[in-house]
């Protein structure tokens, strides 16, 4: 698994409780797909179709830094499926594991569109190609 991004814990992050906000971190969860996605499909009307069950496993604090990891499951034919797991930098410990999540490139018209993609591409070799 490949952590692409870190994230500080600020104060507009916590819950009521002083801990980070689940639905904070599932919308950078989400948003890191996203991006991720739209660079693998080449296809900037990419949509979070499907999320499995998540699991918080620990929690993070103000000052913490976090950092999101994401895994190829899977190239489907309009579809990539994805996995996640979030943990603390500082601790290493896990905050949070997704198993699956699914983005689906768009046509103009918004139904799926065929990538044609079958494995990871690094955009250094797009460039040097
Ligand atoms: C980044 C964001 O926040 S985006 C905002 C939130 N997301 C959205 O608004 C998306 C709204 N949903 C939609 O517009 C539609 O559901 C679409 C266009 C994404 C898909 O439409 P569908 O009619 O389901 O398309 P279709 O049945 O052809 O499935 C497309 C792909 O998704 C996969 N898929 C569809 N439903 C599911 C599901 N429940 N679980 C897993 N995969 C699924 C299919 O297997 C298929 O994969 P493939 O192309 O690799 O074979």
């Amino acid at each position: 698994m490949r952590f692409h991004t870190r994230k500080w814990v600020k104060p507009e992050d916590l819950n009521p409780n002083g801990t980070l906000f689940g639905g904070r971190l599932l919308e950078w969860i989400d948003e890191e797909c996203a991006l991720y996605s739209i660079v693998q499909l080449e296809n900037p009307k990419t949509v979070t179709k499907y999320m499995s069950e998540i699991d918080f496993k620990s929690s993070a604090h103000q000052g913490d830094i976090i950092e999101i990891g994401i895994e190829v499951v899977k190239f489907g034919t309009a579809s990539l499926t994805l996995n996640c797991e979030v943990r603390n930098k500082m601790t290493r410990e896990k905050i949070i594991t997704v198993d699956k999540i699914v983005m689906v490139g768009l046509d103009e018209e918004g139904k799926p569109k065929a990538h044609g993609k079958t494995q990871i591409e690094f955009v250094k070799d797009r460039l040097s190609n």
